[in-house]
C-alpha cells in the first residue's frame, strides 16, 4: 500500500508517498490510517496471488540463505500433511479479498487505486499513467523513462540523467513448482480472487 500524505507535504505543490507493503495486509492498519487521514489516497499493487506466493518465498528463501539459516523447498511449506497449508504466511498474505474487506470497511473504493502488477512490470508506462490521473496530477511520465535492463530482464526508471533499478533482492529467479501442488494452490486462490474481483468491481488476468 502506498499511503498519500498531502498535509505532510513540504509545499502546496509537493505530495508525499509513503510505501509500506505490509499495511495492506495489516488488521490494524486501515482503522489507524483512517483516523489519521479518511481523505487520503491509497495504492495498492497487486500481481496474481499465486506468483506472490512464490515471490515471497524466494526472497525468504534467499534471505534465509545470506543468514545461513536452513531453507526448505517450496513444496514442503506448501504441502502439510498431504494438504495444501493455506496457514503458510505467503498463502495468506495472497487473500487479497480477505484484506480489501478490512480495507473498505473504512475507505471507500473510490480512494483506493489498484495498480496491475503483472502488467507494471511488463509495460510500466500506461499502468504508472493511470497512477498520474488517480493522483490528479500533471503528466509527466513518459516512455523515455524506461529502459528495459537486459541483465535484470526487466524495465528499470531512467530520470534526469540516472538509472535506477530495484534492489538486487528483487527478481532473482523463481523456484519450478511441482505442477499438481501449483495447481492446487491456484484452484484454493480461485475463490478468493473472484470474491476480491467483486469487491473491487473489476478483473484481473488471474486464473
Ligand atoms: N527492474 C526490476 N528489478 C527487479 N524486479 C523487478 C524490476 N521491475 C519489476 N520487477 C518485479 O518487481 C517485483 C518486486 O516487487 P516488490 O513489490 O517486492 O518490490 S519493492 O517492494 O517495490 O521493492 C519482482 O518480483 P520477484 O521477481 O518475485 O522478485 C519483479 O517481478
Amino acid at each position: 500500500m502506498l499511503d498519500i500524505h498531502p498535509e505532510v507535504a513540504a509545499a502546496a505543490t509537493e505530495i508525499t508517498v509513503e510505501k509500506t507493503p505490509g499495511y495492506f495486509t495489516s488488521a490494524l492498519a486501515p482503522e489507524r490510517i483512517c483516523a489519521m487521514n479518511s481523505s487520503i489516497k491509497l495504492l495498492l499493487i497487486l500481481r496474481d496471488p499465486a506468483e506472490r506466493v512464490i515471490s515471497d518465498y524466494t526472497q525468504v528463501y534467499f534471505n534465509r540463505l545470506e543468514n545461513h539459516k536452513p531453507v526448505q523447498a517450496i513444496e514442503n511449506l506448501l504441502v502439510r500433511n498431504g494438504a495444501l497449508n493455506i496457514r503458510y504466511k505467503a498463502i495468506q498474505r495472497s487473500l487479497y479479498d480477505v484484506h480489501m474487506r478490512n480495507w473498505l470497511r473504512h475507505f471507500p473504493l473510490e480512494q483506493i487505486h489498484i495498480v496491475d502488477g503483472d502488467a507494471l512490470i511488463h509495460d510500466p508506462l500506461p499502468e504508472l499513467q493511470k497512477v498520474e490521473r488517480f493522483l490528479n496530477l500533471t503528466p509527466r511520465i513518459v516512455s523515455s523513462n524506461f529502459y528495459f535492463n537486459q541483465t535484470k530482464g526487466f524495465y528499470c526508471i531512467r530520470s534526469d540523467g540516472r538509472e535506477r533499478c530495484l534492489h538486487e533482492s528483487k527478481g532473482r529467479p523463481h523456484p519450478a513448482v511441482n505442477s499438481t501442488i501449483l495447481q492446487q494452490l491456484r484452484s484454493f486462490l480461485q475463490e478468493h480472487n473472484r470474491t476480491f474481483f467483486r469487491l473491487v468491481k473489476r478483473t484481473f488476468d488471474w486464473q
